[in-house]
């Protein structure tokens, strides 16, 4: 019988983006299943996206589910009322928010650690004070970085080499040394990895620090997903880590797949009753996240691609674009009526993808975007924009086979990186309808089926995370 964890109290400290708190809020609900007491921490203006999510995945099985709020100090130099990624809109600053402001609570963090001394934090890598701060109180510090075992192993792997100062140019191909997989990429893939002692360097070397004194890793995969990185992280690169995704798939019922990060744009019966009526992997779905934000040009290619590949679609187009939407092709809505559905704002993603007719997914790979689609069974068209985007791009398409690439050819091009119409609709057709798109579905549908295995009783993530609560809960540890 599997033994019960009443005695363990576990902070979850996700910073204030969707792409950190939606992961990180499953993965308390998960601990929570397992009888033990959670507390997630945030600031006060995003506690309505937890409690929410809180609200709708109650169940006699699990744990009450604690919010736990600090304050911002009011030196933080940010408008008032910027406490989310998503409230701030100029990637400068998105970025000084990430990795300057939210130190500034480190202080409030340390007051609550006194006061509630948890057995263990599980705090974002974005956070590389936590383990400091854990360390004075004798807590255990976790990481999650949000990423796959994959791009955790490429980024060492191309910082520890440097593979790519022996090309000649910005295109030529160069393989990651010693990583399993033959893996190739260019320069123009990879992000900046300059040591020139810019606040950013200085950042990344304090998160690698962090890492290397934390008690270890969790990390939202499963092994049979990718198990030669899984090892290669553990026995190469001698992390502690532990895999317990996916961790989207903790959500079982509808109301807990249409409420995710925040409110859905879209009815969801309205969406679901538009999916209803169509064929089976008859329909495209293209998402870009919850940071991208393209330019109108970039819009209006997709718009032509997505026409020409004579494909049905659902397209979900970030806020802020709707305002004069001169870039799209002239009457495309009239045309498109019935065919494609645009979804402006927030779309209820998981629901969406795993209807029977999403025949395809152009994602921009962010890994939990990328992980729902392995999770139930849909081909990708990858269109990685920047972080380890271009990573997961290359497990997708070359490592697991279940996508091909639209043909990004820069990282860090937040504008879309320039793809013409005629590559989208290529792209799409391939996934979609082509030769190989049938070989392509099966992998993808068996990978969906080893990915719901994967949680239940006695298999490789239900085995993990029992492990890593039986050893924290551990007196021993
Ligand atoms: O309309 C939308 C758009 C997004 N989502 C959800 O929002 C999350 C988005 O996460 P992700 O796909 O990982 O994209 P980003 O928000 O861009 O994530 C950031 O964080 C990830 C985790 O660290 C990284 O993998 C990415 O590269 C980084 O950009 C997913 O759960 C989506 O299901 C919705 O529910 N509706």
């Amino acid at each position: 019988m599997e033994r019960k964890h009443s005695t363990l109290h576990i902070f979850f400290f996700p910073l204030m983006a969707h792409g950190h708190m939606i992961p990180m809020i499953d993965m308390a609900k998960l601990f929570a299943t397992k009888d033990v007491k959670v507390t997630i921490i945030t600031t006060p203006l995003n506690v309505p996206f937890i409690s929410k999510a809180i609200e709708i995945s109650k169940t006699h099985q699990s744990k009450e589910i604690n919010i736990q709020t600090i304050n911002f100090p009011t030196e933080s130099g940010l408008p008032e009322g910027c406490e989310h990624v998503d409230s701030i809109s100029s990637p400068e600053l998105r970025s000084i928010f990430i990795k300057k402001t939210t130190k500034l609570l480190q202080k409030p963090f340390e007051e609550l650690l006194l006061q509630q001394h948890p057995n263990c934090v599980v705090a974002d890598v974005f956070f590389p004070w936590a383990t400091n701060s854990t360390a004075k109180f004798g807590i255990p510090r976790l990481i999650f970085h949000g990423c796959s075992f994959f791009s955790l192993c490429a980024n060492e792997v191309m910082r520890l080499h440097e593979p790519y100062n022996n090309t000649s140019s910005d295109s030529e191909l160069f393989v990651l040394p010693d990583l399993p997989g033959e893996i190739k990429m260019t320069r123009l893939q990879v992000a900046n990895f300059s040591k020139n002692g810019t606040e950013v360097d200085k950042f990344w070397e304090e998160v690698r620090e962090s890492e290397a004194t934390s008690y270890g890793v969790v990390v939202n995969s499963f092994y049979e997903l990718e198990p030669a990185y899984a090892d290669y992280y553990r026995n190469v690169l001698g992390r502690r880590a532990w895999h317990i995704g996916p961790l989207s798939l903790c959500n079982r019922e509808k109301e807990q797949k249409a409420y995710r990060g925040k409110e859905a744009s879209i009815d969801e019966h309205e969406c679901l009753k538009w999916l209803d009526m169509k064929n089976v992997n008859s329909v495209v779905y293209v998402c870009f996240g919850s940071m991208a934000s393209f330019p109108g040009s970039q819009l209006g290619e997709i718009a032509m691609g997505l026409e020409a590949s004579k494909q049905q679609f659902i397209w979900v187009i970030s806020k802020g674009k709707e305002d004069g939407e001169e870039w799209l092709p002239e009457g495309f809505e009239k045309r498109m009526e019935g065919k494609g559905l645009i979804i402006r704002g927030w779309a209820p993603q998981t629901l969406i993808l795993e209807h029977e007719a999403i025949g395809a997914f152009v994602t921009h790979c962010g890994w939990n975007s990328t992980l729902e689609g392995v999770s139930v069974g849909v081909p990708m068209i990858t269109w990685p924009l920047g972080a380890e985007q271009f990573y997961n791009e290359k497990l997708v398409t070359e490592v697991l086979k279940i996508g091909v690439p639209v043909g990004v050819k820069k990282w860090g091009d937040i504008e879309g990186g320039g793809i013409k119409w005629d590559a989208i609709e290529k792209a799409v057709k391939m996934v979609m309808i082509e030769e190989n798109a049938e070989e392509m579905r099966n992998k993808a549908f068996e990978l969906a089926r080893m990915a719901k295995q994967a949680l239940e009783d006695g298999a490789s993530s239900h085995l993990s995370l029992n492990a890593l609560i039986q050893e924290l809960d551990s007196p021993l540890r």
